[in-house]
């Protein structure tokens, strides 16, 4: 047998590379950034302090920290010229359109685009951060006909997020379970979009290019985009508010056999690494509860409920993160479509992180194929 004889579909178990970034454990269920475990960070630590950890691999000084917060807040008003590619864009336009978009335009007017030391890498990374949230804030504004709102430097990250999104400041509990999301949708090991991105940077390709390239891979239902696909879900199950948790939970779980027996495939379930359970899951419920709480909205924990519990029943298939990250979403008051661009808000710092990894020791990244067209043939003269 030749190596091109051995297929791995997927490339599923392959080991493609080292990384020191984060450790995905399907064994014990868990999930290291930098060695912490994920679930400690999203107790403890602001998403900019994560950040500040994915990107250089330690936990910032109180100075490094204070610097890059200053710089954070510096760098987050919308870019005119984003503002006016976006305007170019239909409203009814995919949001991750306009980020993928938006990141395109950001690296074309970034003067230090095609430089790719060390230094100048965490530059882009940092400014990329910054800015992003303004484009969600402003999609999401202007597909409701809403006026722009201005960023705040008197508000963290996740603050002002909410802020130019809604235009008023959120209870602390909201905030809370936004930064708890950012954290942990922060990095994931060499899933599809951020191999994406390690597969444009083998090239020698820019920073820019790499991110607008994993911006598309994320939007796929198989990845990211099941966040909103997972609303759409409940949706479609539709969303009684005059329900009690039980009787929505009675409804999406009769929903959820007719689809399995239908065979289909539920987005938010199920992962390619994670077969007992995503490690993530649990802390992002608890911030799903914590906004049911808020918001005094049991029905969509039935409706959570009953999904869950018919899929177990049925085919032993565990929640993935997506899952509780939807309803969490919809709670806050972000339309639907705007929730994968919320995880991008997220990845960035993986991404950026896993760019300058691969640049720091590449490798062109191009593997074989088994051909399995037609045998040679001549042209008929
Ligand atoms: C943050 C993230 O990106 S997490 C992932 C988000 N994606 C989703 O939620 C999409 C829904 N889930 C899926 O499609 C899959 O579970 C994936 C793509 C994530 C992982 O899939 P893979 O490891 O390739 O497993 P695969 O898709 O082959 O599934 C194995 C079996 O479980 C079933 N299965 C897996 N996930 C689901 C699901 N969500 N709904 C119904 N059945 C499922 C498959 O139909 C298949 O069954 P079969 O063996 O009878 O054909
Ligand atoms: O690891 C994966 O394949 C998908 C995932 O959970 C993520 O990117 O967060």
């Amino acid at each position: 047998m030749t190596t091109e004889d051995t297929v791995y579909k997927g490339l599923a178990g392959v080991v493609a590379d080292y990384t020191a970034i984060s450790k995905v454990n399907p064994e014990t269920n868990s999930l290291l950034y930098r060695g912490y475990p994920v679930q400690q960070l999203a107790a403890e630590l602001s998403f900019e302090e994560v950040a500040l950890l994915l990107w250089t691999g330690e936990l910032p000084t109180e100075s490094q920290l204070a610097e890059f917060v200053t710089f954070e807040r510096a760098h987050r008003a919308l870019d005119p010229r984003v503002k006016s590619a976006i305007d170019l864009l239909p409203t009814d336009c995919h949001p991750m359109d306009v980020g993928r978009t938006a990141v395109s335009v950001l690296g074309a007017n970034d003067p230090q685009s095609e430089e790719s030391d060390p230094e100048t890498e965490l530059a882009k990374s940092k400014k990329l951060f910054a800015a992003f949230p303004a484009v969600v804030a402003y999609d999401q504004r202007r597909r409701r006909g809403q006026e722009v709102v201005e960023p705040r430097e008197d508000l963290d990250y996740s603050q002002n997020f909410l802020w130019m999104t809604f235009g008023e400041e959120a209870a602390p509990e909201v905030v809370d379970a936004f930064r708890v999301s950012m954290v942990l949708y922060a990095e994931h090991s060499f899933n599809a979009s951020t191999f994406t991105a390690r597969v444009v940077t083998s090239t020698l390709s820019d920073l820019h290019s790499a991110v607008t390239a994993a911006i598309g891979a994320l939007k796929g239902p198989l990845h990211g985009g099941a966040n909103e696909a997972v609303m759409h879900t409940f949706e479609e199950i539709g969303i009684r508010k005059e329900e009690t948790r039980e009787e929505a939970a009675a409804r999406s779980k009769a929903w959820m056999e007719e689809a399995l027996a239908a065979k289909k495939k539920v987005m938010g379930f199920g992962h390619r690494v994670y077969k007992k359970g995503d490690s993530r899951v649990p802390t992002m419920k608890a911030a799903l509860d914590a906004m049911i709480e808020h918001y005094g909205r049991h029905e969509i924990i039935g409706l959570y409920d009953g999904l869950e519990q018919a899929m177990d029943e049925a085919k032993g298939i565990k929640p993935n993160l997506d899952y509780p990250a939807g309803p969490t979403y919809h709670l806050m008051g972000f339309d639907t479509e705007l929730f994968t661009p919320l995880f991008i808000a997220s990845r960035i710092t993986g991404w950026t992180a896993h760019i300058m990894e691969q640049r720091a020791a590449n490798s062109l990244i191009r593997p074989l194929s088994a051909y399995n067209g037609p045998d040679e043939r001549q042209l008929k003269k």
